[in-house]
C-alpha cells in the first residue's frame, strides 16, 4: 500500500480526497491533519465516511508526514511552501492543491497572492498537474502543482486549438461560473445560504488570481503570449464550474469538432460532446470528467466553447488523485471511475 498523507483533511477538497481514496485499491491514508479537529475520527465529523475511513485527525507534523510516500496539501495558499522543502528532502512526493507552486514567476505569485514566496527554488522544479497536457512530467515529479478549478476548465477548453496555432491569441473571453464550495469551507459571509442562494453575481472582474495562471498556461500551449478577459461568477449551486469561452479562429471554416475529438481521443476524463450539445454541471457532479462542446456563433467568426467540470473533482481532488496515480504507477483512472451523480 502506498502511504498517503493529507494536510487539510477537514476542508472541502480534503474531504473529497477521502471520498475518492475510499475507492482506491493501492493507497492508504496514513496521516490526516486538522489543527482544529485534532483527535477526532474523520468519520465522526463526516458520517458519509463511516465504514470507509478509520483515520483520526492530528496536527500537522513533519516527522509524521515524512513517513508517507505522498502528501496532498489541501490547504490555503502559503501552507505547502512552508513544509514542502523539508518533506521533499526526506523523499516524500507532494501534490499541492493550492496555488503555491502553480506560477513560475515568483514576482507574479507575490503580486497576486500578496505574500512572500518562501520556497521559490522549487518553483521551476514543480510540475503543473494537468495530465492531458503532460502526463510524462507528472509521472516523474517530486512536486506537482495541481491546477486551479477555473484554470482547469479554461485550459481543457482551449488547449486543442491553441496547440494548433488556430486561434487569435488576443481578445479571448472566458465567462465562468462556480459553485459555492469553490470558496472553501471556512465561514465567510459571501458563502452563507442567504447571501449566495437565488442570486448570481460576477466578482474579481478587475483581476482575479486565476488570470495569471490561465495566461501562463495558455502561452505554453500556444508558444506565444495569450491575452484573456476572465470573469468569474458565483452561482447558487454547491459544486460545479461552467465556462463559456468566446474565441476568434484564424480559419472560421475549420472542422473544430474533429480537431477536439482527435486531440482528446483516448483521454479518460475529457468528453467531447456531439456537435450541438450543451454540457451541464450536473452531468459531471462528483465525477472527474470535463465535458466540452463547440458551437459556431451566428456571426460565423466566433467560436463558442463550453466546458463543465466539478470544481472539487476535476477542478481539485480528482485531478490531484489522477496525478498521484501517474506518479505511483497506478492506472490513471484508479479511484476515479464511474458516472456522475446527476440529477
Ligand atoms: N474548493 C475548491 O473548489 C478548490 C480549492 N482549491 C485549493 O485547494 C486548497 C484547499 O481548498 P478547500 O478545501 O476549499 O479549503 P478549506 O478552507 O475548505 O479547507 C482548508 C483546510 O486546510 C486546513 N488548514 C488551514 N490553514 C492551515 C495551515 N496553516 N496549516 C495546515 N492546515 C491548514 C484546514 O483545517 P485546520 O484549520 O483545522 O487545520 C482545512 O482542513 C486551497 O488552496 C484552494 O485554493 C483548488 C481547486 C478547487
Ligand atoms: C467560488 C470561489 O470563491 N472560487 C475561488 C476559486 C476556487 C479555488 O479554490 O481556486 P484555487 O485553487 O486557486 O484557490 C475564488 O474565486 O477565489
Amino acid at each position: 500500500m502506498t502511504k498517503v498523507g493529507i494536510v487539510g483533511g477537514t476542508g472541502y477538497t480534503g474531504v473529497e480526497l477521502l471520498r475518492l481514496l475510499a475507492h482506491h485499491q493501492g493507497a492508504h491514508v496514513e496521516v490526516l491533519t486538522s489543527r482544529q479537529e485534532s483527535g477526532k475520527r474523520a468519520d465522526q465529523l463526516f458520517p458519509q465516511l463511516r465504514g470507509y475511513c478509520d483515520a483520526v485527525f492530528e496536527s500537522p507534523d513533519i516527522e509524521r508526514l515524512a513517513k508517507c510516500d505522498a502528501v496532498f496539501f489541501a490547504t490555503p495558499h502559503g501552507t505547502c511552501m512552508q513544509m514542502a522543502p523539508q518533506l521533499i528532502e526526506r523523499g516524500v512526493r507532494i501534490i499541492d492543491l493550492s496555488a503555491d507552486f502553480r506560477l513560475k514567476d515568483r514576482d507574479v505569485f507575490q503580486r497576486w497572492y500578496k505574500m512572500p514566496h518562501t520556497a521559490f527554488d522549487l518553483l521551476q522544479e514543480a510540475v503543473y498537474g494537468l495530465p492531458e497536457f503532460d502526463r510524462f512530467s507528472i509521472a516523474h515529479a517530486r512536486l506537482v502543482a495541481s491546477p486551479g478549478c477555473y484554470p482547469t476548465a479554461v485550459q481543457l477548453a482551449l488547449m486543442p486549438l491553441l496547440e494548433l496555432g488556430a486561434l487569435e491569441t488576443t481578445g479571448i473571453i472566458a465567462d465562468c461560473k462556480s459553485g459555492v464550495t469553490g470558496a472553501g469551507r471556512e465561514a465567510k459571509i459571501g458563502s452563507l445560504y442567504c447571501e449566495a442562494t437565488d442570486s448570481l453575481k460576477a466578482y474579481g472582474v478587475a483581476g482575479h488570481r486565476h488570470l495569471p495562471e490561465i495566461e501562463q498556461q495558455l502561452a505554453v500551449f500556444a508558444g506565444e503570449s495569450v491575452q484573456l478577459t476572465f470573469v468569474p461568477h458565483l452561482t447558487p449551486m454547491s459544486r460545479g464550474i461552467h465556462a463559456t469561452i468566446y474565441v476568434r479562429p484564424k480559419d472560421p471554416d475549420m472542422d473544430f469538432q474533429s480537431k477536439y475529438e482527435l486531440r482528446y481521443r483516448g483521454e479518460p476524463f475529457v468528453d467531447v460532446m456531439p456537435a450541438g450539445e450543451h454540457p451541464e454541471t450536473r452531468s459531471v457532479r462528483g465525477s472527474n470528467v470535463c465535458r466540452i462542446a463547440l458551437h459556431r456563433a451566428p456571426d460565423r467568426k466566433t467560436l463558442v466553447i463550453l466546458a463543465a467540470i466539478d470544481n472539487l473533482v476535476k477542478g481539485a481532488s480528482g485531478q490531484a488523485l489522477q496525478c498521484f496515480n501517474l506518479m505511483f504507477g497506478f492506472p490513471e483512472t484508479q479511484g476515479l471511475d464511474g458516472p456522475a451523480l446527476a440529477p
